[in-house]
């Protein structure tokens, strides 16, 4: 199955679109939406991926962060892939938590069975859509950004620290900074990864950043009244790394937000806005 667009909508004087295709690195078939500008009616224009958190689909973001107005300001594109691969024959947590399986892809590449087969959303995001989305729509490929929230802020922070020279900027809403040292991380990692703890560190910002990873524009917005915020997010990490290690971020705390589509959609737009300059002056 080559991609097929689902369903479309005028937004913005651009077009949200979904679609779906045959993900030959998840084997098995995938929905995705992506937001074309209006700009891109006329040229291919740059893209930023959204990674979304645990349990969200490709449709959370798209219906909830309110992101389209400035996509469309700023002439960016933005795919929002879904957060884990699905099928019947792709398996899931036996026990049925929202913490791993289905639409808890953790953004990684899976070594460990039953796992291993489907779960490889790490190349599904650097290396397949990379090359599927330039093919079916009017994006530049050599002008990538990426941003996400939660688990998704984990993957885009992970993916960007990983390959710094394919990505102008990074920025993230409630990542996740040390999934090797919180309960969400632990119980993903030890199923997908193994028991070796030293192979969870490659999936680990707070690891990358101390291990030396190379400078790139970075922008963290955390809510203080995230429940998550203590157990599972763990922001003061990726303070203390970025300190240690001269890692220039910015990262924003925000008192009374929670860890909700609300909080993204106050902040959506500056965002976007940092985005479109780094990508702005990588292009420049
Ligand atoms: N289901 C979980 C919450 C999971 C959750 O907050 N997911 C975030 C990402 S980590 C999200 O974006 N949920 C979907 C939404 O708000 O639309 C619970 O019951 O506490």
């Amino acid at each position: 199955m080559s991609l097929e667009i689902i369903t479309e909508n005028r937004c913005f004087e651009g077009r949200q679109l979904r679609f779906r295709h045959r993900a030959e690195t998840l084997d098995c078939d995938m929905h995705g939406a992506i937001y074309l500008p209006p700009q891109a009616a006329r040229e291919p224009v740059p893209l930023l991926y959204w990674l979304s958190g645990l349990t969200c689909t490709d449709e959370n973001f798209v219906q909830k962060a309110g992101a389209q107005r400035y996509a469309a300001e700023h002439g960016v594109a933005i795919v929002a892939p879904d957060t884990s691969p699905r099928g019947d024959d792709v398996p899931d947590d036996p026990e049925g938590s929202w913490d791993l399986g289905l639409g808890a892809g953790f953004y990684l590449n899976a070594s460990q069975d039953p796992w291993q087969r489907h779960y490889r959303m790490y190349d599904y995001i650097t290396d397949e859509l990379p090359e599927l989305l330039p093919e079916a729509f009017p994006v530049d490929p050599e002008r990538s950004s990426i941003f996400g929230h939660s688990m998704g802020g984990h993957g885009a922070l992970v993916i960007a620290l990983h390959n710094p020279a394919r990505y102008a900027s990074v920025s993230a809403f409630a990542p996740i900074v040390a999934p090797t040292r919180c309960p969400w991380g632990e119980k993903a990692f030890s199923h997908y990864l193994g028991p070796d703890r030293e192979a969870w560190k490659a999936y680990d910002s707070c690891e990358l950043i101390a291990a030396g990873a190379p400078q790139l524009p970075m922008l963290i917005d955390q809510g203080e009244a995230d429940n998550f915020l203590e157990s599972q997010l763990k922001t003061e990490l990726l303070e203390q790394a970025c300190q240690e290690n001269s890692y220039e971020a910015t990262i924003r705390r925000h008192p009374g937000y929670d860890h909700s589509y609300y909080f993204i959609a106050s902040f959506v737009g500056s965002h976007i806005g940092f985005h479109a300059r780094a990508l702005e002056q990588a292009a420049g």
